[in-house]
């Protein structure tokens, strides 16, 4: 099952345990507004080179749409619009005044030198600027995007609608990102996973972690879950994997990343198979990277007690119902991942007031709304019988949906 029938099965799952309208539904089902642009570039060796851009803006009833750019070269139109779904209702679940959007461009970024992506980026944001705004549609980084392409997107920007600092989030602190961004999203994994384990009476130094992918999100989480005592037994990146039953060195394993650009041949651990990750040995596992990588063939196999997909769309539906039926707790993407867009929500409305605040204001807001979160979703759990995943669509699913009742149909 692909992203979007997977995400569709979910969303019209938790409009039957809400009893939605069939209308409603239906009306939710369909985005907004789907772009698909063509961006040509030159090559650096005077050649050309066409690519294809995306951006779905799904639903915008409780504010402006917001979600990332994904620079990958498995982007296709239905992952961009299940990404999108997606934002809807994890801005809906962390409660802030958003809708949802998500964009990619189908591209190796390894395979481009920094010249090509930033004309591939500039390229992008000339064909779809008339089509977002800051009281529209806020894009953000996401896998193989950075603070260095908001950048170039805020700037191509500015050209048509002069300085615009809120137009992107997840920018460069210089140009008026928020301190605390760059972690935000591992951060919040942290904040989400104490949470979760607080519930079973644990904290993170009593477990042990398997992490796949060592990008922003993976390596924040690592280096956050390593300084609150958890222990990290097992990571991965494209170039490989790493073990060690002891716990890994996480901040050693950071500089050698930083230094080489990948995880491969580090000296602290073993070599581990990275297909091999997502059924090692450990008490919790953090999906990092892909969508789809828990599926049907590994989910069996899976060691770990609790699932916290740090990733968008880990785990498919074939993979939920085999770890449920293990008992294996999964804390979903819609909550787990929201500590990134919530961030850009303080980063949103730092610029718009043109004010900035310090680090620890950010950290302790984003604590507030992950666990605020959690309780919310538990409720609906309660209320609804049902796991965190319906807790989560539910309860994000419910908010949007009464925004656009009372916004109405009238034209
Ligand atoms: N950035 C954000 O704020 C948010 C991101 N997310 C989600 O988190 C996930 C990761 O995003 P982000 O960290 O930003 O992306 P990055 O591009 O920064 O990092 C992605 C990581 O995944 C690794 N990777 C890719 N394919 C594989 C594979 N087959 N096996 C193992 N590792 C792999 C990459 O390896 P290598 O380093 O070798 O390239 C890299 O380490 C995505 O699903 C994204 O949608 C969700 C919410 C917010
Ligand atoms: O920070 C944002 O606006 C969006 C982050 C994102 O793309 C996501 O949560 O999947």
């Amino acid at each position: 099952m692909n992203a979007l029938a997977a995400t569709n099965r979910n969303f019209r799952q938790a409009a039957r345990i809400l009893g939605l309208d069939s209308k409603i539904e239906k009306s939710l089902l369909i985005p907004f507004r789907e772009i698909k642009v063509e961006c040509t570039i030159p090559k650096d060796d005077g050649g050309l080179v066409s690519f294809v851009g995306f951006r779905v803006q799904h639903d915008n009833s409780r504010g402006p749409m917001k979600g990332g750019i994904r620079y990958h070269p498995e982007v296709d139109p239905d992952e961009v619009n299940a990404l999108a779904q997606l934002m809807t209702w994890k801005t809906a679940v962390a409660d802030i005044p958003y809708g949802g959007a998500k964009g990619g461009i189908g591209c190796t970024p390894k395979e481009l030198s920094t010249s090509e992506l930033e004309r591939l980026t500039r390229v992008f944001t000339q064909k779809i600027h008339d089509l977002i705004g800051i009281n529209t549609d806020v894009p953000a980084p996401d896998m193989g995007t950075n603070a260095q392409t908001m950048a170039w997107i805020l700037d191509e920007y500015s050209k048509f609608h002069g300085h615009s600092p809120a137009i992107v989030t997840g920018k460069p602190i210089d140009l008026g990102g928020s301190l605390g961004r760059e972690a935000a999203t591992g951060r919040g994994v942290v904040f989400a996973t104490e949470a979760l384990l607080a519930e079973y009476g644990k904290s993170i130094k009593d477990m042990t972690f398997a992490i796949q992918g060592f990008g922003n999100v993976g390596s924040w989480a690592a280096k956050l879950i390593h300084e609150k005592g958890g222990k990290v037994v097992a990571v991965s990146d494209i170039t490989g994997g790493l073990k060690n039953p002891n716990g890994i060195d996480i901040p050693g394993l950071l500089t050698h990343k930083d230094t080489t650009g990948k995880l491969a041949n580090f000296s602290g651990g073993d070599a581990l198979d990275p297909n091999d990750l997502l059924v090692h040995e450990c008490d919790v596992l953090i999906p990092c990277a892909l969508g789809g990588v828990l599926n049907r063939e590994n989910a069996d196999h899976v060691k770990a007690k609790f699932v916290i997909e740090a990733a968008n769309h880990p785990t498919d539906p074939e993979a939920d119902e085999i770890l449920s039926k293990k008992g294996v707790i999964i804390l979903p993407d819609i909550y787990a991942n929201a500590g990134g867009v919530t961030v850009s929500y303080f980063e949103w409305v730092q610029n718009i007031q043109g004010f900035m605040w310090d680090e620890d204001k950010v950290n302790n807001e984003l604590k507030k709304y992950m666990t605020r979160s959690f309780h919310n979703i538990k409720n609906m759990c309660q209320t609804h019988n049902c796991n965190l995943r319906m807790g989560a669509f539910t309860l994000g699913v419910n908010r949007v949906a009464r925004a656009t009742l009372l916004r109405g149909w009238e034209a």
